[in-house]
């Protein structure tokens, strides 16, 4: 029997993806390290800077985007992923690209859109925005509904530059994505690394919330896998909420969640005990080794002091379904990976101090 990780069955009871190979304690490769793709999971990359966790996540979304009957979404904070879209040879890799994402507002529900203004929906001004955004599918339409209510001039007023601020981000608009866009099977990059930090939440709330309702609701068929590279940014902004849902409730509609970040300690312990799958690159700091240790007890602690990662690619598999911890070793990109680091030697440089060396 071929064990898979994420499912307590072998290879052949469903659909899998290749992630790498098991690494013996010699260091030498093993066999096959093969993923469940079949079912619905919270995966969860950490480690430190430089030691694989975007390169490992390029991998995941490979493997997604051959898998029939999923839809990966990877939502890129840093401009990293577009490369998955290039063609390198053989690939069978199909991708494309959002560089300037724009999200329907009424992928939104009236509560979200309060919150994402930072208004109690108690308030007059929220109680508006929550009235305006049952009746209203854009922002305009939103404004008029609030401008038509016979509500005090404050608060129409508040509503209003609420909203008129959410409209300056430009990322609301109602030719924009919406689940059903990306309910495809190809792999759906959605850029935000050139948006501020509460646009960049709001388009990731909208599509994690759509994602999560369309399931829920029936209208999408594929199992919606949301990927999301420095997850930190987004479990300290607006976003949080949706993930959560996603991470506590996400297994009954089928919604499947996958977080990468370098500060485990900066994401909320449910992300971490909510993980069906962790994969842990090479780790350092002592806090983020310890929010690790203490959302999983059960197999961690002697796990990481005993077969650290060392080098990267190398990670440290710990696999809830099976309950068990593998050393392995993530396999190469098939597409360009986007994330190298950039070195000052390779800069070709025409100034004068470049001449005196
Ligand atoms: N599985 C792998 N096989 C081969 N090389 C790898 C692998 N994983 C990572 N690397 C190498 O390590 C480098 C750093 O990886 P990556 O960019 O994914 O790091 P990171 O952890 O996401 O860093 P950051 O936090 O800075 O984004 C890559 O450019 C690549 O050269």
């Amino acid at each position: 029997m071929t064990f898979v990780l994420g499912r307590d069955g072998d290879l052949e009871a469903g659909l899998s993806g290749h992630l790498g190979y098991y690494r013996a304690l010699d260091g030498s490769r093993g066999a096959m390290l093969h993923v469940d793709l079949d079912g619905p999971h919270a995966v969860l990359i950490v480690g430190k800077r430089g030691y694989g966790k975007s390169f490992t996540l390029g991998v995941v979304a490979e493997e997604l985007s051959r898998a029939p009957g999923v839809s990966p979404v990877v939502i890129d904070p840093m401009g990293v992923f577009a490369t998955l879209a290039e063609s390198a040879g053989e690939t069978t890799v199909s991708a494309s690209v959002l560089e300037s994402p724009a999200v329907t507002p009424t992928s939104l529900d009236p509560r979200s859109w309060c919150e994402l203004l930072g208004l109690s929906p108690e308030s007059g001004a929220g109680g508006l925005v929550w009235r305006a955004a049952q009746e209203a599918a854009t922002i305009e339409g939103m404004c008029t509904h609030v401008d038509a209510s016979d509500a005090p001039g404050t608060d129409r007023r508040a509503a209003i530059n609420h909203l008129e601020l959410a409209r300056s981000w430009g990322v609301f608009d109602d030719a924009g994505v919406s689940a059903d866009d990306l309910a495809g099977g190809d792999v759906t990059i959605v850029d935000v690394s050139g948006l501020d930090s509460a646009p960049m939440n709001a388009v990731c709330r909208a599509i994690a919330e759509d994602l999560y309702r369309a399931r829920v609701t029936g209208r999408v068929q594929r199992l919606p896998w949301l990927l999301l590279d420095e997850a930190h940014t987004f479990f300290t902004g607006v976003a949080d909420p949706a993930l959560r849902r996603i991470l506590t409730r996400g297994r009954a509609p089928g919604v499947s969640l996958v977080l990468a970040t370098q500060r485990p300690s900066a994401v909320p312990s449910v992300a971490i005990s909510q993980t069906d799958l962790l994969l842990s690159h090479r780790l350092t700091s002592r806090a983020d080794l310890e929010a690790l240790e203490r959302a999983q007890p059960t197999y961690l602690r002697s796990s990481l002091d005993e077969r650290m990662p060392t080098a990267p690619g190398e990670v440290l598999v710990v696999d809830d379904a099976t309950e068990t911890v593998h050393a392995g070793r993530i396999r190469n990109r098939e597409t360009p990976h986007g994330g190298d680091s950039p070195s000052a030697s390779a800069v070709s440089i025409t100034d004068e101090r470049a001449d005196r060396h």
